[in-house]
């Protein structure tokens, strides 16, 4: 009855031990809050019984004192951590006691057991509702052989109804924490999703990005015939600049070309980097029209200077092809891409090649 927020299983929180680091203060609240609950059930009993003072007792230290102890001693301790984790194996001690002192009332005994392993289940910690079982078998036989193990499981209406506040609160507390845990994966994995789309250093799509995309571009062209045409650009002796300029600079190259290559792909062409000096760009255009973007891209970049490199000149080759009208695989593609760029290379550097893909073989 000790409801944690739960860490992201394998989450970088939960191998930092973030989450457990924090635990004490985040088990608190809700200890308060669980075994005051469940002060309800074990008051109605014991009244109703006229229980003597050491059940008084026992439930009063139980419900009212524990918590509070529970926390001084996790954040006193040398390893918060582990004393919370002692501290969760007693909240199922309590648990267990509390059937044989209520002398196995049927719906509070199980409901207040069941709810101790559940909590431990939410708490994320693999294998503790597995821990917590011995502790709360301990627990009902302890105090089993101080109550005599008396048993007198019916349950009256007043029972119940002092039950029903911890089943609801206890569920809903759950369900919210569950209802966070799941928004906060959703997030993460927005954000992973983001990160692994994009290219860090230039702000291009990712290599397995521009795939994708590149894909749906193909699909188009054998669907629906739209032109297609794929630039493979590559920076040239862009060894040599790192080498001379060193490898911020090389990164600046790098991100400038980058802006090219994006304003090259617009309108509803994907641009991406591929790895080191290499940028591709799937364009919906045939092989001429792409020719023009291809070669205002190499101006553009023969152009670009850098205040930090002032004799720098920057040059790109370009590999073209057009996508076939039949069905060919993006390797194809940009094997023919490639084959070209290789050609532009040979050739000198600092042009465009282009390749058009063979016809459908047989056609
Ligand atoms: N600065 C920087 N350099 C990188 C990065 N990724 C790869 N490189 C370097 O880019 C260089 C790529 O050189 P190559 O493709 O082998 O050849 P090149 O010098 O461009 O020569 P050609 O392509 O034949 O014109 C290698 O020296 C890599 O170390 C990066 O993110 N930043």
């Amino acid at each position: 009855m000790a409801t944690s927020t739960p860490p992201v299983p394998g989450g970088a929180d939960d191998r930092r031990g973030g989450h457990l680091r924090n635990l004490p203060r985040r088990t608190y609240r809700f200890r308060i809050l669980g075994m005051g609950l469940a002060a309800l059930p074990l008051v109605v009993v014991l009244d109703a019984r006229d229980a003597s003072w050491p059940y008084w007792a026992w439930a009063g230290f139980a419900c009212l004192v524990w918590p509070h102890l529970a926390f001084v001693v996790a954040i006193r301790s040398r390893d918060p951590k582990l004393a919370e984790l002692r501290n969760f194996l007693f909240d199922s001690l309590l648990a267990g006691s509390y059937a044989a002192v209520l002398h196995f009332n049927v719906l509070p005994s199980v409901l207040l057991m069941s709810m101790a392993t559940a909590d431990k289940v939410n708490a994320g910690i693999r294998g503790l509702w597995l821990r917590s079982l011995p502790a709360m078998a301990a627990g009902l036989v302890g105090a089993g052989l101080f109550t005599g193990f008396a048993f007198s499981p019916e349950t009256t209406m007043p029972v119940v109804l002092a039950c029903l506040p911890i089943m609801v609160i206890h569920s809903l507390a759950v369900s919210l924490s569950s209802y966070q845990l799941v928004r906060k994966v959703q997030r993460q994995n927005l954000q992973l999703e983001a990160l692994n789309r994009t290219d860090a250093l230039t702000g291009l799509d990712s290599r397995a990005y521009w795939q994708s995309q590149a894909e749906h571009q193909l699909h188009r062209r054998h669907a629906k015939g739209h032109d297609a045409t794929l630039l493979l650009v590559d920076v040239d002796r862009f060894k040599d600049i790192n080498d001379r300029h060193g490898h911020a600079l090389g990164d600046d190259v790098l991100r400038e070309v980058g802006q090219h290559v994006r304003r090259a792909a617009l309108p509803g062409g994907h641009a991406g980097r591929l790895g080191g000096d290499e940028f591709a760009v799937a364009l919906p255009a045939g092989a001429a029209a792409a020719a023009v973007v291809a070669e205002q891209l190499r101006r553009d970049v023969a152009d670009l200077r850098f205040a930090k490199a002032p004799g720098l000149q920057v040059s790109i080759s370009i590999g073209l092809a057009t996508a076939a009208d039949h069905d060919m695989e993006l390797a194809d593609w940009m094997e023919t891409a490639d084959r070209a760029l290789y050609e532009a290379k040979r050739e000198g550097r600092n042009r465009v090649a282009v390749l058009t893909s063979p016809a459908k073989p047989g056609a």
